[in-house]
């Protein structure tokens, strides 16, 4: 079993509509429905991987959305799969290497491959990527808030389940002045900021104001392609860049470390097309001495799964958004859920992503599924 080639038998596409506890609002809008795809890659002994998209409706994010994510998967990525054995999942991105982008699409059937093959080795998915962590430390990522008191209030609740790092939006006129009055009242707490591309290069001298805040990073101040620009920056700040929508290849990550663009790359496989790719990344940003931590998509549990076995890989020494499922969904489509004590989840140890599907939840959400074959 463990040295055969995995042969697709069946995929079945699964779109769920799942409502957050609470909307998540950035500087481009707010998402509280989030519909998703959820793949199921089934092998030639009938065994399930499980992998999730996390694009979502409209492109503010990546230019991918849902319906990209569908049509891709549907003509191109789920028909390059079926169509020959794979003898290891390394090899779905090379499969895909001639389809431009789309990394969020590759990356949802990918992680199925992924989950399948360390099944079929009897590991984890940790493991099987060769992370070492038994345990790992997260953050959480808060959307732009109401009020000033409910923020504080949300920050005192956090604190008490322990999280470990706080990650709040920024926008021009909430930046600044917003993260002074947080510092005020948490003078100790481990704090940065998330401006999803909203400034540009004539911000400088505005930003440089941040320096006096200590914060751990200021993630993606400046446009969404750009490494350049953000060099420039990062030579006026104190504070560290961390790239995030920048990043989707090992080559950006390789132009960012030349140019002195940031001091951390926020890693989301989604992003990147893969954890293979991811993967690749966090080895290249190790050889550097870039930090690196995984960011969030606000996934359902079997993204979230993904996440946390690729925090356990060495160079994610920060702690990264994978917050608890509680903290978005009412229910969850993994058993158990992910659930976050004194700041860490633990990562589990059965095989593939080590969290069973909750199929009476799936169900639950279900509003659309098809069934690809041979
Ligand atoms: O999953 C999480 O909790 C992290 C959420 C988060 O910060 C983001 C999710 C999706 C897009 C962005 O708004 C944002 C980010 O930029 O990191
Ligand atoms: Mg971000």
């Amino acid at each position: 079993m463990k040295d055969e080639s995995i042969q697709l038998n069946k995929v079945i596409i699964r779109k769920l509509e799942m409502k957050m506890k609470h909307p998540f609002k950035t500087s481009y809008g707010s998402t509280q429905t989030k519909q998703f795809l959820l793949i199921e890659a089934i092998d030639q002994d009938g065994r399930s991987g499980w992998g999730e998209s996390v694009a979502m409706d409209l492109p503010w994010y990546t230019e991918e959305t849902v319906k990209t994510t569908e049509y891709l998967l549907e003509d191109v990525l789920i028909p390059l799969l079926l169509k020959s054995p794979i003898d290891h999942p390394d090899q779905v991105s090379e499969r895909f290497a001639f389809i431009r982008r789309n990394n969020m699409a590759k990356a949802s059937v990918e992680g199925a491959i992924w989950d399948l093959y360390a099944k079929r080795q009897d590991v984890s998915l940790a493991r099987a990527l060769g992370g070492k962590k038994s345990t790992i430390d997260v953050g959480i990522s808060l959307g732009l808030p109401e009020s000033m008191p409910q923020l504080f209030e949300q920050i005192e609740s956090y604190l008490r389940e322990g999280y470990k790092r706080f990650k709040f939006k920024i926008k021009p006129g909430q930046d600044v002045a917003f993260l002074r009055a947080i510092r005020e009242v948490f003078p100790d707490l481990p704090m940065m900021a998330d401006a999803n591309s909203a400034y540009t290069l004539k911000d400088s001298e505005h930003l440089k104001q941040l320096d006096d805040l200590d914060l751990m990073m200021i993630e993606q101040p400046l446009g969404h392609e750009d490494i350049l620009d953000h060099a420039e920056l990062q030579k006026q700040l104190q504070t560290p860049i961390c790239l995030d929508e920048s990043i989707h290849s090992l080559d950006d990550v390789r132009h960012a470390i030349r140019l002195g663009s940031c001091q951390i790359i926020n890693i989301k496989i989604g992003r990147v097309g893969g954890l293979t790719m991811a993967k690749r990344i966090h080895d290249l940003c190790a050889k550097h001495g870039i930090e690196v931590w995984c960011g969030g998509m606000l996934e359902a549990g079997v993204g979230r799964a993904h996440n946390i076995a690729l925090t356990t890989l060495s160079q994610f020494t920060l702690p990264g958004d994978t917050a608890g499922s509680s903290r978005y969904w009412f229910e969850d489509i993994i058993q158990p859920e992910v659930t976050v004590k004194k700041g860490t989840i633990e990562v589990p140890t059965a095989p593939g992503i080590g969290y069973a599907i909750n199929h009476d939840a799936v169900k639950r959400y279900l509003i659309d599924e098809k069934v690809y074959t041979m």
